[in-house]
């Protein structure tokens, strides 16, 4: 069967991949390359929609493909708890159809998320370095925000509390940013793509976890697995490890 994929963002770095990427499978057929300002009324035929465009568009374009009975994939980040909650009432009245958000859908970005969760109950102290280049729009990354969430997820069913830190005087920013307690650190440079360090330190070692994309195709093969399968998963699943049964 034949899936016929919308592509929202086709003109930004992330979508015109995503829009190759559907143009070489042989099981999806594209139907609809939009940016800002297109009429979304091209997207009449689409079954499943990626969505790869900016914090501050995707919850109105997830309404109205929601409206539209269109089932999505969604790359683009911004998503908080109550962006969640607002999406899951969104679907409610909508049973059959299928939302997929993945912070990040390079395989080794959610093996290192994975990995960095298993650790979180052996290591008190941890750490997140993000390394981007300079025209991502958002600080930090989705990606680190949601390891931040995964390793005090893990600590808290561990009854493990944070490390002790020392800092009593700092500059501003000195020690990063705060996600449920875990520091991360961003670095935006040209030449970088998408990068991650999660570092944990314990008595007398450290244990460093690293992801690199050093391409955009890296991503490619898990959106494509997600088009395949958010048609078969009805409601909001967060996360590429769902899909990928890890
Ligand atoms: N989940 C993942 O694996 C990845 C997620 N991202 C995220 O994807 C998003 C996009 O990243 P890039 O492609 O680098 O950005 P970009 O700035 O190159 O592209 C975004 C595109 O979306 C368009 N756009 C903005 N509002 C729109 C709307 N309402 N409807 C249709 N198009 C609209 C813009 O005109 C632009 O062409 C960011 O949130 C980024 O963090 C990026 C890489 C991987
Ligand atoms: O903007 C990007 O480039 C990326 N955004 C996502 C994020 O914020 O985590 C995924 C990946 O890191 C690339």
């Amino acid at each position: 069967m034949t899936i016929n994929v919308g592509v929202l963002g086709a003109r930004g770095r992330m979508g015109a991949t995503v829009v190759n990427a559907v143009e070489g499978a042989s099981d999806l057929k594209l139907v609809a390359a939009l940016d800002a300002g297109d009429d979304f009324a091209a997207l009449a035929d689409a079954q499943v929609v990626v969505d790869f465009t900016h914090p501050d568009a995707v919850m109105g374009n997830l309404e109205y493909l929601v409206e539209h009975d269109i089932h999505a994939v969604v790359g683009t980040t911004g998503f908080s708890d109550s962006r969640l909650a607002d999406l899951r009432a969104l679907l409610e009245p909508k049973p059959s159809l299928g939302v997929l958000i993945a912070p990040n859908f390079a395989l080794g970005a959610v093996l290192a998320m994975r990995f960095a969760a298993q650790a979180a109950k052996f290591y008190a102290s941890a750490e997140i370095i993000e390394l981007h280049h300079n025209r991502k729009a958002d600080a930090p990354s989705g990606t680190a925000a949601h390891t931040a969430r995964m390793i005090a997820a893990a600590r808290a069913e561990a009854g493990v509390a944070p490390g002790p830190d020392a800092t009593t005087s700092e500059l501003d920013g000195a020690r990063g940013a705060t996600v449920e307690e875990v520091r991360v650190h961003s670095v935006r440079l040209p030449g970088l793509v998408a990068h991650e360090e999660i570092l944990f330190g314990g008595e007398g070692e450290t244990l460093t976890i690293r992801h690199d994309s050093l391409d955009r195709t890296s991503f490619m093969p898990g959106v494509l697995l997600g088009v395949r399968e958010v048609l078969k998963r009805p409601g909001l699943t967060v996360g590429l490890e769902n899909v990928l049964d890890l």
